[in-house]
């Protein structure tokens, strides 16, 4: 199914969806005075295809915040909460979302599928979020979902620091559930490490702290507009 979710990633010279959240897990604020519209303009300026908005209650997120981002970005945002009903859906497409995270942790595989299916039926890109090889094993999707592989623990509310190992190692079966775009997403935080996972085969990174911490947008997409580069040219002279 068609989604301009996925087709604004896989054009995009640098896949970042670039995300908005209020607070890391451990609290640190990390809006850090600026606003939500602001940081949405920042994020287009650079180049990122597509953005994410944090609006679970977890990390100080809400519905606002979403639909402010919607207003001034321009460009497909993802509605990050813990989805685990059809009305939770249709409420997200009333309100501008282009996508919406359906966690697997946290849903019984047959309601993962419904819900995936009635986000599609709204016009919406399921953003399918998983953090283990059970989660993805046999799991068979629309080449339209976004499977994004976390690699945080969802289950200790994100509060480790992250192993961008576990979406190198994941990455085939991620690709088997028959998505066009896979993601790695969460602890993403040096340009190094998302060069790595790109030159690995990920169509987009998912990065929220690394980006709202980073002090630096500009450069910080920059310098990873230049790693790729320099792997591409590196690919190009090894064929
Ligand atoms: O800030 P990070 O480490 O770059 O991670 C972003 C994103 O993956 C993370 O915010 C996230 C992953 N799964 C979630 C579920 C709900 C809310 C938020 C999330």
């Amino acid at each position: 199914m068609a989604s301009a979710f996925v087709d604004a990633l896989l054009a995009a010279p640098i896949p970042v969806v670039a995300e908005i959240k209020a607070r890391a897990s451990d609290g640190t604020d990390l809006l850090r005075g600026r606003s939500v519209a602001e940081i949405a303009a920042a994020y287009r300026a650079v180049g990122a295809p597509c953005l994410s908005v944090v609006t679970g209650s977890w990390f100080g997120g809400s519905n606002a915040m979403l639909e402010e981002a919607v207003r001034h970005a321009g460009i497909p945002v993802l509605k990050k909460d813990f989805i685990t009903r059809e009305v939770q859906i249709r409420q997200a497409a009333g309100m501008g979302a282009a996508a919406v995270l359906l966690t697997a942790r946290l849903l019984p595989r047959s309601a993962l599928c419904h819900l995936a299916d009635a986000a599609q039926r709204h016009g919406l890109t399921p953003f399918i979020e998983a953090s283990s090889e059970k989660e993805l094993d046999g799991l068979r999707l629309d080449p339209g979902c976004v499977v994004a592989v976390n690699n945080k623990d969802i289950a200790r509310r994100e509060r480790d620091a992250g192993d961008i190992g576990h979406s190198l190692s994941l990455l085939p079966l991620a690709k088997r559930t028959g998505t066009r775009c896979p993601v790695s997403a969460s602890g993403i935080g040096t340009t190094e490490d998302a060069a790595r996972l790109i030159g690995a085969g990920y169509r987009g990174l998912l990065i929220g702290t690394g980006l709202l911490l980073s002090g630096d947008i500009a450069g910080w997409f920059s310098r990873l507009a230049e790693r790729t580069a320099d792997r591409r040219a590196m690919a190009g002279e090894a064929a």
